[in-house]
């Protein structure tokens, strides 16, 4: 792998990778789900201010709002940022997906964005293929760069190539060293599909102040959530942690300046098992709409 050092451009934080549709995006991101209302604003300017560029909102988290209003009073320049949202599961019908996305730009005081994934994919509902043939139409009408997916299995996305033609370009999972996705990623990985991270930190789980990895931290000079977050860099996934105070931003942007030998990825890999999704939330069974 390429030292990602190397690869950092002058006045760029965060180094970036390409997507199979040709769009950049920073190899790291910024969740936002819960930070809403002046609060939220004054979080996500000051993320976009310390160097996050990709941020990361749904149309059920119910701030594409405060997301739009940060862009406004943040010191970047919104073509220099990358905003991601998603598509709701109650809104996969084809109409009322399109109508989704436009009320998506809407709320956000924006003219695209730069990706859409759709949220779950709720496979008793049996509509995800109508909502990614939404989402390729709204490609086409200028609403999204790139289009992707969130908690599809390697089935689902096969079905989606099969009956379209078009690959995701994200596939946005559950991913931390609890539950590391070793097949699903191989397999995003096969179809030309990046991997992202969701709850990449397991929501301030107690790995953040487990010893192994302490141990591991330590022999970097670096903290446990520095060393998770540079794990899944590693394993060439793209993690997006949210935090709420800049010292934790800053601290989770500092990752770039150390590489983790191959048994130590190895040894947080190893926390991982099988029924390792922190919340039970398997895609064949969990719905969200
Ligand atoms: N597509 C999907 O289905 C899903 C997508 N997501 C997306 O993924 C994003 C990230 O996942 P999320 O569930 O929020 O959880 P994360 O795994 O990102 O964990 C966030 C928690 O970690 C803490 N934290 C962050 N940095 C540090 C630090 N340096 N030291 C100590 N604690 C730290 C935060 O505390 P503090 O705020 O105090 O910094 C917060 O409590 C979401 O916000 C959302 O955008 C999430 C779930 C599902
Ligand atoms: O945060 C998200 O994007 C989700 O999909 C959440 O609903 C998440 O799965 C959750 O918090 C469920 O309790």
């Amino acid at each position: 792998m390429k030292k990602l050092k190397e690869v950092t451009q002058l006045n760029q934080i965060i180094p970036e990778r390409v997507l199979n549709d040709g769009l950049k995006l920073p190899v790291m991101g910024f969740g936002t789900g819960g930070f809403k209302g002046a609060a939220g604003v004054k979080v996500l300017t000051s993320a976009m201010d310390a160097g996050y560029r990709l941020i990361d909102t749904a149309f059920n988290y119910e701030n594409e709002g405060t997301v739009g209003q940060a862009i406004r009073q943040s010191s970047v320049a919104r073509e220099d940022l990358l905003i991601c949202s998603k598509l709701p599961g109650r809104r996969q019908a084809y109409q009322e997906a399109i109508v989704t996305i436009e009320e998506s730009l809407y709320r956000g005081g924006l003219d695209y964005y730069d990706l859409y994934l759709i949220h779950w994919p709720n496979p008793r509902i049996d509509l995800y293929v109508e909502a990614w043939q939404a989402m390729i139409e709204a490609k086409k009408r200028g609403y999204i760069r790139s289009i992707g997916v969130c908690n599809f299995l390697p089935e689902y996305n096969e079905r989606l190539i099969r009956e379209t033609g078009v690959t995701p370009s994200i596939n946005q999972v559950e991913l931390h060293p609890f539950y590391n996705q070793e097949q699903q990623r191989a397999k995003d990985a096969e179809l030309g599909i990046v991997t992202e991270s969701w709850s990449p930190l397991g929501r301030g789980h107690s790995m953040l102040k487990d010893e192994k990895i302490g141990e591991i931290a330590a022999a970097h000079g670096k903290t446990n959530t520095q060393t998770i977050l540079r794990w899944h860099i590693q394993l060439g996934a793209l993690p997006i942690p949210k935090a709420s105070s800049l010292k934790h931003q800053a601290e989770n942007l500092d990752i770039f300046d150390f590489e983790l030998s191959e048994a130590e990825m190895k040894a947080i890999s190893a926390f991982s098992s099988e029924d390792g999704r922190l919340w039970g939330q398997d895609p064949r069974t969990h719905e969200e709409l």
